[in-house]
């Protein structure tokens, strides 16, 4: 009944009453300060394999909408980066706000952008992804900023599918989509150790977050904001401001990969 969420009574702000490590040492997202990023040329470059046959599904979970990827072979990889080993894309998801002035979960500068999409994948050291989302190097999820601009052609077969999946519990097929679409020109990124963004809000996140963002156009943020929190047949919810606020660094320290 009174499971988490974004609202007043069950937002960020009262998860540490259920989920005790939301005050953890390594909590998720935080502000990025680029000039205080540490450049670390021991880093490599990211390397993202995706095949687009791998796409699933494209699911309402009432937090957010995913679309879900098959990951019982390797076939959509991420290798390289930060971390070692091969993750395996499982699902991306965004974060939005009621306009565009906030939305995202990290900040740079304490810049909010009106969106963040999060493609998250999992360590192949570990049996299956709940496994590894218990394991301090079990997850990797690449952050990708959203910024308004011209509208996003790459976005559009996303968007035209919310439209089956308005309410929260909705799924439809969503096949032979390659997520590498959704990424920008240039690969460089921030890293550091970091959480999963909502409850349970494991400490098991080799964050990536890149420091190009993509566009997105005010009518395709209006498709986004046209999605509801709630099931069919409940009071209507608009999911808007789906986003945790930045976490303190606690001494952590951010790499660049770039100068
Ligand atoms: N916003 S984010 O990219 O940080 C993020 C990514 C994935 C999940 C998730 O899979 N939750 C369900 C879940 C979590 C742990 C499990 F063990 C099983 C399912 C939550 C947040
Ligand atoms: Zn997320």
């Amino acid at each position: 009944s009174h499971g988490w969420g974004y609202g007043p009574s069950n937002g960020p702000d009262k998860w540490v009453q259920d989920f005790p490590v939301a005050d953890g040492p390594r909590q998720s997202p935080i502000n990025i300060v680029p000039r205080e990023a540490q450049y670390d040329s021991s880093l490599k470059a990211l390397k993202l394999k995706y095949d687009p046959s791998n796409a699933t599904g494209i699911l309402n979970n009432g937090h957010s909408f995913q679309v879900d990827f098959l990951d019982d072979t390797d076939t959509s990889t991420l290798t390289g980066g930060p971390i070692s080993g091969t993750y395996r894309l499982r699902q991306f998801h965004f974060h939005w706000g009621a306009s565009d002035d906030r939305g995202s979960e990290h900040t740079v500068n304490d810049i909010k952008f009106p969106c963040e999409l999060h493609l998250v994948h999992w360590n192949t050291k570990y049996p299956s992804f709940g496994e590894a989302a218990s394991q301090p190097d079990g997850l990797a999820v690449v952050g990708v900023f959203l910024k308004i601009g011209a509208a996003n052609p790459r976005l559009q077969k996303v968007l035209d599918a919310l439209d089956a999946i308005k309410t929260k519990g909705k799924q439809t097929t969503f096949a032979n989509f390659d997520a590498k679409t959704l990424l920008p020109s240039s690969l460089d990124y921030w890293t550091y150790d970091g959480s999963l963004t909502t409850p349970p809000l494991l400490e098991s996140v080799s964050w990536i977050v890149l420091k190009e963002p993509i566009s997105v156009s005010p009518a395709q943020m209006a498709k986004f904001r046209s999605l509801l929190f709630t099931g069919e047949g409940e009071a209507p919810c608009c999911m808007v401001d789906n986003y945790r606020p930045p976490q303190p660094l606690k001494g952590r320290r951010v790499r660049a990969s770039f100068k």
